[in-house]
């Protein structure tokens, strides 16, 4: 059915106007040669038409007579013709105060005429609306440029120019940028693995409430490695009641001869930090057909570790400065300018080291202030996300694998040793992160990689190496900080931008979010085949508004018959139906006989008078209660 039923249109009449129209579709942006002609949202004025039919209280079908008098639906449109509904003046628009691809306004979008291009003669002006700017070109100029009206209409030629919109900056974006899209998406995919029982034949159905374990590096390494004397491995495994998803450090063939150790374990499990994989249980278990102990942390997918990231002969060119080719004995002075060479060709970037130094000790600070120590302060043992981000990722492990819970023991100087340790460790790391090797630490090659860190980086790094390797002199995290000094502000204000684009990100994905509930009320009520055993129920009354509306925003044609696809259209509709503007649109029947000018207040009376006809009757609510 193409038109509503007699009956119907009465229950309309309060609500709907009839417009007078051309014949042809109203909503085809095209070339046309009247300056009458348009896309609805951009007719003239209806001011401009005395017996405007908009107050029209009945529907009729359209007549030839009616081709010389055009609808203005829309009284405050620009005086544009075949253009983009991108423009337009609705109070929604000029209203918004952020326009920076957020889905309410296309920001930074004008209208580019290609005659305006091909012909420098043709005048154009511009308006700002909310920030942002729109060029017209004259067609029907604007109330303030009525004085030049008279030389423009006679140099003007009639036919008016095809439009594009395309962006003066940046490609306007409704949708979260690619880069934050990919990393998102890439993180989502590893977390849903699933594990390949081909692949991994031995692996336990489930382990205590833990099931899908994943092993999370090549079984052959975790078969050959050692881990603190034991062989360990890494999987991720999915919590069988809630479905969250962890990471299990197993220690294999481990025997919990004493209980005691298990006092660190609460005070890990108490340590949050953003630089620290936070330790969730331990437990031993049997599914592994031997005794093994599993350590259970937060899940960070897509993390590596630091090793792999900046150590590993693996990565494209890396090689360890410091590995001799005993082959080709060479003179010392000769080894070390080599050395130096490749280091200042191959050096990490000083901000990122500093930026790594501000994250370790600012988990190291927790963690000492909590009478703990790390003691796995190792490249291997800290992971590293695509941001940057650190974490200590195997904390706790050592407390209970050594089982140093004897009370014989001064457990608090044996702490304070293991503090002092971590200390030593850091500067170790940051020594070996300067030199790019991890050969750098070991004795017979210290004084090289102290001096290439003198020549390479600033003193200030040089002296918080020297300050963690000086192992005589008690040390204490905490006297780090003024050699980290200002550098602390930069990173704090790097995160603070981080945050602000996140925010912005995020704020996009909140107008989607918006535009989708309406566009999911849509989708229940257009072409549903029957409701109350009324099987027209779809296509009549409120609903039949929604049909034409739905093809108004979704289904324009050009003037050729071929599909017309405008994302700012559609979000400009959708939006404005949120809003419920007064705003009216000329909704075309899809034998084109027929057209009604509706205003978006009144669809979104028929959408809510609809969906909740649906809502009341529906036995199954979940998730749309609040749509
Ligand atoms: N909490 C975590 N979330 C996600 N991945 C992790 C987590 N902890 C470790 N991983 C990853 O698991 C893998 C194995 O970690 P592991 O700590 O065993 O490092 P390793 O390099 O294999 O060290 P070792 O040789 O001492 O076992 C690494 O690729 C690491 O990035």
């Amino acid at each position: 059915m193409d038109w509503m039923p007699q009956n119907h249109s009465r229950s309309f009449s309060s609500r709907l106007d009839l417009a007078r129209a051309t014949q042809a579709s109203e909503f085809v942006p095209r070339v046309v040669a009247s300056r009458a002609s348009a896309s609805p949202n951009f007719l003239n004025s209806v001011s401009s038409i005395p017996n405007s039919p908009a107050v029209h209280p009945i529907t009729k079908k359209f007549d030839d007579s009616d081709l010389s008098t055009r609808v203005t639906p829309e009284s405050v449109s620009p005086p544009l013709v075949n253009s983009s509904p991108l423009i337009n003046n609705s109070s929604l628009v000029s209203n918004s105060p952020h326009s920076n691809g957020s889905p309410l306004l296309n920001s930074s979008a004008i209208i580019h005429s290609d005659k305006l291009n091909s012909s420098p003669a043709i005048p154009a002006y511009q308006e700002n609306v909310g920030g942002t700017t729109y060029f017209y070109q004259y067609q029907s100029p604007p109330e303030n440029c009525q004085q030049n009206e008279t030389t423009l209409n006679t140099t003007l030629p009639p036919a008016l120019p095809e439009f594009s919109v395309f962006s003066v900056k940046k490609e306007p974006s409704y949708f979260m940028s690619e880069d934050l899209r990919n990393d998102i998406l890439n993180r989502n995919v590893l977390t849903l693995m699933q594990p390949d029982p081909q692949q991994f034949p031995d692996l336990p159905q489930e382990v205590d409430s833990y099931h899908d374990l994943v092993p999370l590096e090549p079984i052959s390494n975790t078969l050959h490695k050692a881990h603190m004397g034991y062989q360990a491995s890494m999987y991720k495994a999915t919590h069988i009641k809630t479905g969250a998803h962890f990471c299990l450090r197993r220690i294999h063939g481990f025997r919990l001869s004493n209980t005691k150790c298990m006092a660190f374990v609460e005070l890990w499990k108490k340590l949050s930090h953003s630089n620290i994989v936070q330790l969730k249980e331990v437990f031993t278990t049997k599914a592994f057909s031997d005794n093994s102990m599993i350590f259970v942390y937060d899940y960070h997918p897509g993390s590596e570790t630091l090793l792999n990231k900046h150590f590993s002969p693996d990565q494209a060119g890396y090689c360890d400065p410091f590995i001799n080719d005993t082959s080709t004995p060479r003179p010392y002075s000769y080894q070390k300018n080599n050395i130096l060479r490749h280091t200042q060709n191959n050096k990490l970037p000083e901000p990122l080291i500093w930026n790594y130094i501000i994250q370790l000790t600012s988990a190291l600070r927790i963690i000492h202030t909590n009478a703990l120590a790390c003691r796995s302060l190792d490249p291997t043992k800290i992971i590293i996300n695509s941001r940057n981000r650190l974490r200590l990722s195997c904390l706790g492990v050592m407390d209970v694998v050594l089982q140093e819970t004897n009370s014989s023991i001064n457990q608090l100087a044996l702490v304070q040793h293991y503090q002092q340790e971590d200390l030593s460790a850091l500067g170790k790391l940051v020594l070996a992160l300067a030199c790019k090797s991890t050969m750098a630490v070991q004795r017979e090659n210290m004084s090289t990689a102290l001096d290439i860190v003198s020549r390479s980086y600033t003193a200030d790094l040089r002296n918080l190496i020297m300050y963690l390797l000086a192992t005589q002199q008690r040390r204490s995290v905490t006297d780090l900080m003024p050699m980290i000094g200002a550098r602390f502000y930069t990173q704090l204000d790097n995160l603070h931008n981080h945050i602000e684009i996140l925010d912005h990100e995020l704020s996009k994905e909140l107008q989607n979010g918006r535009l989708f509930r309406i566009m999911t009320k849509l989708a229940t009520i257009n072409e549903r085949p029957d409701f109350n055993l009324e099987s027209s129920w779809a296509e009549t009354g409120d609903r039949y508004m929604l049909k034409l509306f739905r093809d108004y925003v979704f289904h324009q044609v050009t003037q050729e018959g071929g599909p017309w696809l405008d994302m700012a259209h559609i979000v400009h509709c959708l939006n404005k139906l949120d809003v419920g503007v007064p705003e009216k649109i000329s909704l075309v029947s899809r034998d084109e006989q027929s057209v009604l000018v509706v205003s978006y207040a009144e669809l979104k009376h028929c959408l809510e008078q609809s969906y909740g006809e649906l809502a009341g009757q529906a036995h199954d609510m979940s998730g749309l209660e609040k749509l």
